[in-house]
């Protein structure tokens, strides 16, 4: 029997070409395929690079000036197409690459010897706002002075590059050599500078230091999660045309290390994965769904996905079709907002009230008239107490609001008080029962209810929950009541600091769902720059923001792996003028873009007269603008400005973004920072906010 040879493609290959002209960018592709196909074909001539310190590394001719760059290592038949330029500069790139297996990792790493070669400085680092590293001040201490080479190599650092590690004096200097190292490397490196201890980071990674690696076997090494953040191994055509045509979905084909390892495997029991704006915890989510469906779902079962929002859930649903391709087994994968899952189950299950999603003024109204005046106790907090307590908990009787604990309430209740608070919301659940309605929160412990009835078939084989920290206490005591408890049975991603909904708070533990164990955390923004992230990140500083799981979550440790312009951030004394202020800038951008593949532009206010007004100002400049509605899908493609609320721009992402925010952040208590914290953090580039 004869092995196929195995043909792999690198991210950088990708990237470039992704920014290759229309007409090259063809050509490359078709020329790819018939690489793809066969490798080892008579038409395709491997040139010795003359100069090249990596004796395995081949050029390739596309056409009369264009070249690829292939490692085609003696051993083994295996082929990997690293680069794509002109033919001198794809030369020049080959003579100043490796390719080795870390000794240690055993992963696949493509190793500049700019860096290892430049003893003083650290090689070019394109992006603004990043210091490029010089040599250490004599008075600064090296980051890594204890730390062994055993250790760094352990991280991923390529032996070559240790050096170069050990001048780091501070932590804007490794940020300045992130593209020279490994993923995993810049990762390991922040997190020991950042306090972690080394064997913390090796232990939350999963990694396995403890086999033998050979450092020859390129294709053994290809299968390490670390190598498959840069390289994938392609076996189809079908799979070779999808990646070339679209080479910018990276998150389809290049996980992070520990994306890669959560998304595949079985786990003992619900796993909670954190993980600050923009790390890449949806695509995990995705990737983990992909999984389950095929690995895990029985005949004629099926894996659920689920978000708060129906936005969300649709963005997903287009995700996971492109995730899936053409692999019918999509079919295995159920999307759906738990409102609209509720709303399908009850009806099915003959439930005779309609839900509502808010309060009902007429029936609260009446109910309020049995407010004790004697208790002094104003509107709002009978409206927070319903919402964070009553409801939020489930609490159905007195006898139960007697014991309850109001955890993150402000005022204390004694025993006396709380008798004659109670009738207020028997009150009202009875008028909303007598108009045939019932409370949201109320109707999920209903279904509950209904689930936990015993002799019921599993409806799923496993549930994937995304934006976890959205769902309040009776929406995951459902969730938990919808699938058996048991290997793989929850999925849950989310973030504390993106809590919008800020009666939602709930504590997983305390719902039935034990995490213990099997928690992870993700490090690395792939959306927004450093820059954007970091003033996102003040905003919620002093904040207690939680685990999702009755502890704290704290942003320190993340970083982003590109850089940008930082902010401007504008102090509005008016927020009229600081509408105006937003109008003329994003006119400004939109004027200089251009009209063929502008950036993305998306404006953000609170509420939608605000953003009404925005938009209606935007057209007044002859900017075409488009309103992202509450039931609309945003259009990627769309060159028009898009002006949306923060809420429904949850979850989507563009170039640039002007978020209109006055007053917002004045709010010490509320949820209106964490809502300006999401806003800010869907701009991949730049940022703008009044505040
Ligand atoms: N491994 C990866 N490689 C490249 N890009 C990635 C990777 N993982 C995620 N991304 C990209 O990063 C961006 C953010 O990813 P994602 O939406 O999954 O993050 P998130 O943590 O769910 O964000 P948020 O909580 O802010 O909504 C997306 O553009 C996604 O395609």
């Amino acid at each position: 029997m004869t092995v196929a040879p195995r043909v792999a493609l690198s991210q950088d290959f990708l990237l470039r070409l992704a920014k290759l002209p229309s007409a090259v960018h063809a050509r490359v592709v078709r020329w790819a395929l018939k690489f793809q196909q066969d490798p080892t074909s008579s038409g395709i001539n491997y040139e010795t690079i003359k100069a090249a310190r990596d004796p395995n590394l081949r050029s390739v001719r596309i056409d009369q000036d264009w070249r690829g760059i292939v490692f085609k290592p003696s051993l083994g038949d295996l082929y990997i197409l690293l680069h794509v330029d002109h033919h001198d500069e794809a030369y020049r790139w080959a003579e100043r690459r490796k390719m080795a297996v870390n000794p240690v990792t055993g992963a696949l790493q493509i190793i500049s010897l700019e860096a290892v070669e430049s003893p003083e400085t650290v090689a070019d680092v394109p992006q603004t706002g990043v210091q490029r590293a010089g040599p250490i001040p004599p008075s600064v201490a090296p980051l890594f002075a204890t730390v062994s080479d055993e250790a760094l190599i352990q991280l991923g650092t390529p032996p070559e590059l240790i050096p170069l590690v050990r001048r780091i004096g501070v932590e804007s200097e490794l940020d300045a050599i992130q593209t020279q190292l490994p993923v995993e490397a810049y990762e390991g490196l922040f997190l020991v500078a950042a306090g972690d201890t080394v064997s913390q980071v090796l232990s939350e990674r999963e990694t396995r230091v403890d086999r033998q690696v050979d450092p020859t076997d390129f294709t053994a090494a290809l299968e390490t999660a670390e190598s498959q953040s840069r390289f994938v191994v392609v076996s189809s055509d079908a799979e070779m045309t999808a990646i070339l045509n679209a080479p910018l979905a990276q998150w389809r084909v290049f996980l992070h290390p520990l994306q890669r390892k959560l998304a595949a495997g079985d786990r003992s029991g619900p796993v909670r994965i954190l993980g600050g704006a923009g790390t890449g915890k949806t695509v995990l989510a995705l990737h983990r769904a992909k999984w389950l469906a095929k690995n895990r779902a029985g005949d004629g079962q099926k894996v659920l996905f689920t978000t708060f929002t129906r936005n969300l859930a649709v963005d997903v649903e287009q995700n996971l079709k492109s995730l899936f391709l053409d692999d019918p087994d999509v079919n295995k994968v159920e999307v759906c907002n738990l409102d609209r899952w509720v709303y399908g189950y009850l009806r099915k299950h003959n439930y005779p009230q309609r839900i509502i999603y808010g309060r009902d003024e007429g029936a609260w109204g009446r109910s309020m008239q049995l407010a004790d005046a004697a208790l002094d106790l104003d509107e709002a907090f009978y409206v927070e107490e319903w919402e964070r307590v009553v409801a939020a908990q489930g609490v159905q009787s007195l006898d139960d609001y007697r014991k309850i604990s109001r955890v993150g309430r402000k005022s204390i209740l004694t025993r006396s008080k709380r008798d004659m608070v109670w009738p207020v919301f028997e009150e009202y659940r009875g008028q909303l029962s007598s108009r045939g309605l019932k409370d949201v929160d109320d109707a999920y412990r209903d279904a509950a209810d209904l689930l936990s009835q015993a002799g019921r078939d599993p409806l799923y084989a496993a549930i994937v929950v995304d934006e976890t920290q959205d769902f309040g206490p009776q929406a995951l005591r459902l969730i938990r009541a919808m699938v058996p408890s048991g290997e793989n049975d929850l999925f849950f991603v989310g973030d504390g600091h993106q809590r919008i909904y800020a009666k939602h708070h709930a504590v997983l533990g305390r719902c039935g769902i034990d995490i213990r164990g099997r928690s992870r955390k993700l490090y690395l923004n792939y959306r927004t720059t450093d820059e954007i992230r970091k003033v996102a990140v003040a905003l919620l500083e002093g904040r207690d923001i939680d685990d999702l799981d009755g502890g704290s979550d704290d942003n320190r440790r993340y970083k982003s792996l590109s850089h940008g312009p930082v902010p401007e951030v504008i102090d509005a004394a008016d927020p009229g003028i600081g509408m105006s202020t937003i109008v003329d800038r994003v006119a400004a951008w939109v004027a200089v873009d251009g009209k063929e593949r502008p950036p993305s532009v998306c404006v953000m206010a609170r509420s939608k007269a605000e953003r009404d007004e925005i938009a209606r100002r935007l057209a007044t400049c002859s900017v075409a603008t488009s309103v992202i509605e509450p039931d609309t899908v945003d259009s990627a493609s769309s060159i028009a400005v898009r002006v949306a609320t923060m809420h429904r721009a949850k979850g989507l992402e563009f170039d640039r973004v002007a978020v209109f925010a006055p007053g917002m952040l004045d709010d010490q208590y509320g949820d209106a920072a964490q809502l300006v914290y999401v806003a800010l953090t869907r701009a991949k580039a730049v940022a703008m906010m009044v505040r």
